[in-house]
């Protein structure tokens, strides 16, 4: 595993032993079991149209500071109002400045189907995410063992949400389907360099099975990238820097989902 990731990871295990000290795992699955029922995200991707999932994103390892988000729930209400299909909440502290109580102030705000971003490296953070009104979790393939990555995604769907599974590489992909993966995100950003490369979609997206819903991740700055990531058989895009960092986050996303239903935009056929 490249060191950006490991370190991440280092930090997110620390947090994650505070947490399970704080709440033991059979309160966190009780209150998990006493959440909002999943909302079904496949419907809600599958609208007409390139979805756009709004990212609330303060800052990121690559860029540092990127916005100071005093307000997520206003955020998250202004990225749905604009058409937003699904709202991607980081919830990693020291490297993404997130947290739960963002995803809790996000959740109370809105209806659309809500994205756990963090890095998951066990059971208790998929019954945690549930437990705090998750719809879609992120597993990330090169952070996880198979094994591992196959007991995540179970959990995630024996609790009636949706994994969307991270692949970077060719390798991942395959290990995503092996897994079972129904929902998968290729991000371009590059773990090792954190540079985006938005060729990387289009290299491993046609070789995805169809009836896979494909997330175009990272690097999406305006309609043109939206556009270009479509053509290469994109279903939505999950964006964050280009929405907190442009100064009106609600026109960004207005302007995305405009883009993403012209008739000019490319479909992803199945
Ligand atoms: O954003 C980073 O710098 C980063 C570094 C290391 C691991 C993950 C990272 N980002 C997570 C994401 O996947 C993005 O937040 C997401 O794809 C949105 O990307 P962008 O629109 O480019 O902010």
């Amino acid at each position: 595993m490249n060191s950006v990731l490991e370190s991440i990871l280092d930090g997110v295990r620390a947090d994650l032993a505070d947490r399970e000290a704080a709440v033991p795992f059979d309160e966190i699955k009780r209150l998990a079991d006493q959440a909002q029922p999943p909302k079904d995200v496949r419907t809600a991707l599958l609208a007409p149209g390139i979805g756009v999932i709004a990212e609330v994103k303060r800052r990121s390892p690559s860029k540092g500071h990127l916005a100071d988000i005093a307000d997520p729930a206003e955020l998250a209400a202004s990225y749905a109002a604009a058409g937003a299909r699904a709202i991607s909440v980081l919830t990693e502290q020291r490297r993404f400045g997130g947290s739960l109580a963002d995803f809790d102030a996000v959740r109370a705000a809105v209806d659309v189907p809500l994205l756990r971003k963090d890095f998951i490296v066990g059971t208790y953070q998929v019954h945690e995410a549930r437990a705090h009104g998750a719809d879609i979790v992120l597993l990330i393939v090169a952070a996880l063992e198979q094994n591992a990555l196959e007991s995540l995604l179970d959990r995630v769907e024996s609790l009636g949400m949706t994994a969307l599974v991270e692949v970077h590489t060719a390798e991942d992909a395959d290990r995503a389907l092996q897994a079972g993966a129904s929902l998968i995100g290729i991000n371009a950003r590059d773990l090792h360099t954190l540079e985006v490369h938005r060729e990387v979609f289009g290299r491993i997206a046609p070789g995805l099975p169809a009836d896979v819903l494909k997330i175009a991740e990272s690097g999406v700055r305006g309609p043109s990238d939206l556009m270009a990531y479509a053509g290469a058989g994109a279903d939505a895009v999950l964006v964050g820097e280009g929405l907190v960092a442009s100064g009106d986050p609600k026109a960004a996303v207005t302007q995305l989902v405009t883009a993403g239903s012209h008739p000019a935009c490319p479909r992803p056929s199945r």
